[in-house]
């Protein structure tokens, strides 16, 4: 593993309940810093619990993490404010306008200068239309693109990513994902993303991650993923590895 890198996962699992089987089932992996990887598997495969245990909303049952050379078992305090994260799962007050939301959150991440950031988020993000509206009454792309202002509010080394286009147009959607690949270069950041959307892991992504059942069947960029499988794409590599018992890899390893 490589040992400076942004993301180590060693032997990672959750389990929800003692009789259950694991949501998450003994999975190690390294994120290199300034890399883009992906997590991609079906409903229920275990990306958002293995997103959710790195920012340490959820504790592993066994396993390690260290994020940017912190052990975050014992040490996430002084990690956390140099990551961030977006989620459709997660909402923001809803009373609250989208300029009250990104002070609150600019507040807690210690943002010196509160005023100047959120109004570059507002520019970055296009959220001048509706940035003294209450959250709650927005469409739901414009809560996405509020969501990713958010998780930019500290210029983060790190982003988690959970689905980052939910509910986008395809217009906007590529407008996002152009923005995040900038993002990445300006900053040198890593970003590690949940998806559903094969065209925007192969456009933004480096390395996949195929998770089933709480396993990463198997690995590789887009390009060597669709190679192995003799794919033209990555939509049809990843029904192979939905729609097949075994991957690859585990067939090979038997
Ligand atoms: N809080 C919870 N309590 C019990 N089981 C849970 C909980 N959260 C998730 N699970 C279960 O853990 C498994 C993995 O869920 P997870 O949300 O990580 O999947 P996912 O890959 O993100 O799926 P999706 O693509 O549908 O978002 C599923 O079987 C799910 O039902």
């Amino acid at each position: 593993m490589l040992s400076d890198a942004a993301i180590i996962a060693d032997r990672l699992t959750k389990r929800f309940s003692p009789g259950a089987a694991p949501a998450v089932d003994g999975i190690s992996f390294a994120v290199p810093r300034g890399a883009t990887v992906a997590l991609l598997g079906g409903n229920g495969a275990g990306k958002t619990t293995t997103i959710s245990m790195l920012l340490g909303l959820l504790l592993p049952s066994g396993g390690s993490i260290t994020v940017l050379g912190h052990d975050m078992a014992r040490d996430r305090y002084s990690v956390l404010p140099r990551m961030n994260f977006s989620s459709p799962y997660v909402d923001l007050p809803h009373r609250l306008t989208v300029k009250e939301n990104l002070a609150v959150y600019a507040r807690l991440y210690g943002v010196r200068d509160r005023r100047g950031r959120i109004a570059e988020l507002a520019e970055m993000l296009d959220l001048t239309g509706f940035i003294d509206r209450p959250s709650g009454k927005l469409s739901a792309g414009q809560k996405t693109r509020v969501a990713l202002a958010k998780a930019l509010v500290n210029a983060p080394e790190l982003l988690l990513l959970d689905e980052p286009t939910a509910s986008l147009d395809p217009d906007t959607g590529d407008w996002v994902r152009g923005m995040l690949e900038r993002y990445r270069a300006e900053r040198g950041a890593t970003i590690l993303l949940a998806s559903h959307n094969m065209g925007e892991v192969e456009r933004l992504c480096d390395t996949v991650l195929m998770m089933k059942e709480g396993r990463i069947v198997d690995h590789g960029s887009p390009d060597e993923l669709i190679a192995r499988y003799g794919r033209s794409d990555l939509e049809e590599v990843f029904l192979d590895i939905a729609r097949s018992g075994r991957a690859p890899l585990e067939a090979a390893a038997q």
